[in-house]
């Protein structure tokens, strides 16, 4: 080992995502190869138990990057001192459930984790939001964390740029290492525009090498959005494994940066650019380098494009007034 250990902190660590994803931070694959971690895990009192059964074989992994496992049902305790906080446990919807009810119900979870890091957390912390609604359950937690700055709250949309990557592979014949420049925009969710028209397939314009508007809408842009109700509907369980690389990816790219010449999506606090209100947590295309991300300026949108990211961006304007009124921001 090479330096300190770098705390991250994972809640809902007994669930699905939880159990794909902490064996890959045990293994080095969230920071890189030289960054020794200790795992915090948070969990509801009573899946406590499952998660010491994760932690007993996390330790079987017998991973040489992992220096500690220490589990929580306090939010207080396993925010301090977090480098990372991945933020994965939430409420899922159930039947009959509103939108609204499904926000008041999230807002009981992540109004206190947003307290919970700003009274502890590491001066460096992190935080990627998994849990869904994730762009608005971020909102929340940053929210209530106001001397922490807010860039450093954000939500997961690598999982929707990945898909979207895999995709536009499939089509064009291409190794998905060949396509850069793609972008999500706006909410995790089925509004979610994938956007190719400034991407490259090979080092050429990704929409001229497709060349096919009908299949880009009718084909493309609903095999990316309802992805997660594909799986839902295949599996009888939500995205696991998928979400989990995905969630590492984010962090991977925050911390270690992009390569030249590409970018990636991330669900970050928006400054008002490409007119995304203020404030609401958005996915953009961004670059990083060391341990920042700035979203990329500059790209032109056209018609096809601007319609779909205002109609993205007005679901999460929505979210964001329904949390408002229920007193959550
Ligand atoms: N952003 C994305 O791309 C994406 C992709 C897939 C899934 N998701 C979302 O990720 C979330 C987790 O999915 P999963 O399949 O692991 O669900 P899961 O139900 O298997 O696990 C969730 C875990 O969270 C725990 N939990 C609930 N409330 C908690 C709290 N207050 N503190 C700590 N832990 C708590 C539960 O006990 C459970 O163990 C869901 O909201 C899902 O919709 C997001
Ligand atoms: O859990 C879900 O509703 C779907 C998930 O967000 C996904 O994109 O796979």
């Amino acid at each position: 080992m090479t330096q300190a250990p770098v705390n991250v902190t994972v809640t809902g660590a007994a669930g699905q995502i939880g159990y794909a994803l902490l064996f890959r931070v045990a293994s080095g694959q969230l920071l890189g190869p030289d960054t020794p971690v200790k795992l915090r895990l948070l969990e509801i009192p009573q899946a406590v138990k499952a998660a010491e059964g994760t932690a007993l074989e996390l330790e079987d992994g017998a991973f040489g990057l992992l220096a500690g496992i220490d589990i929580f049902d306090d939010a207080k305790q396993a925010f301090s001192g977090a480098n990372v906080a991945l933020l994965v446990g939430a409420r899922p919807r159930t039947k009959g459930m509103e939108r609204g009810d499904l926000l008041e119900a999230n807002g009981g979870i992540f109004k206190p984790q947003g307290e919970a890091i700003n009274a502890g957390a590491a001066e460096d912390v992190k935080v990627l939001v998994v849990g869904n609604p994730a762009n608005t359950n971020a909102l929340i937690a940053q929210s209530h964390a106001p001397d922490v700055p807010a860039e450093r709250f954000t939500a997961m949309t690598r999982l929707d740029h990945n898909r979207a990557l895999a995709q536009l592979a499939k089509k064009t014949g291409t190794p998905v290492g060949e396509i850069r420049k793609l972008t999500i925009w706006g909410n995790h969710s089925a509004t979610q525009y994938p956007d190719v028209f400034h991407a490259e397939v090979a080092g050429r314009n990704a929409a001229e090498v497709v060349n096919d508007r009908t299949w880009l809408a009718e084909e493309f842009i609903p095999t990316v959005a309802k992805r997660g109700a594909a799986i839902i509907e295949a599996r009888g369980a939500s995205s696991a494994a998928s979400a989990a690389s995905a969630a590492i990816d984010h962090v991977y790219t925050w911390v270690n940066g992009t390569p030249e010449g590409d970018w990636t999506s991330m669900a970050v606090p928006s400054d008002g650019s490409y007119g995304v209100p203020e404030g609401l947590i958005s996915s953009f295309p961004v670059t990083t380098r060391d341990g920042r991300y700035e979203i990329v300026q500059g790209l032109d949108l056209n018609e096809f494009s601007r319609e779909r990211v205002d109609a993205s961006v007005g679901e999460l304007t929505e979210e964001r007034e329904a949390v408002r009124s229920l007193g959550l921001v």
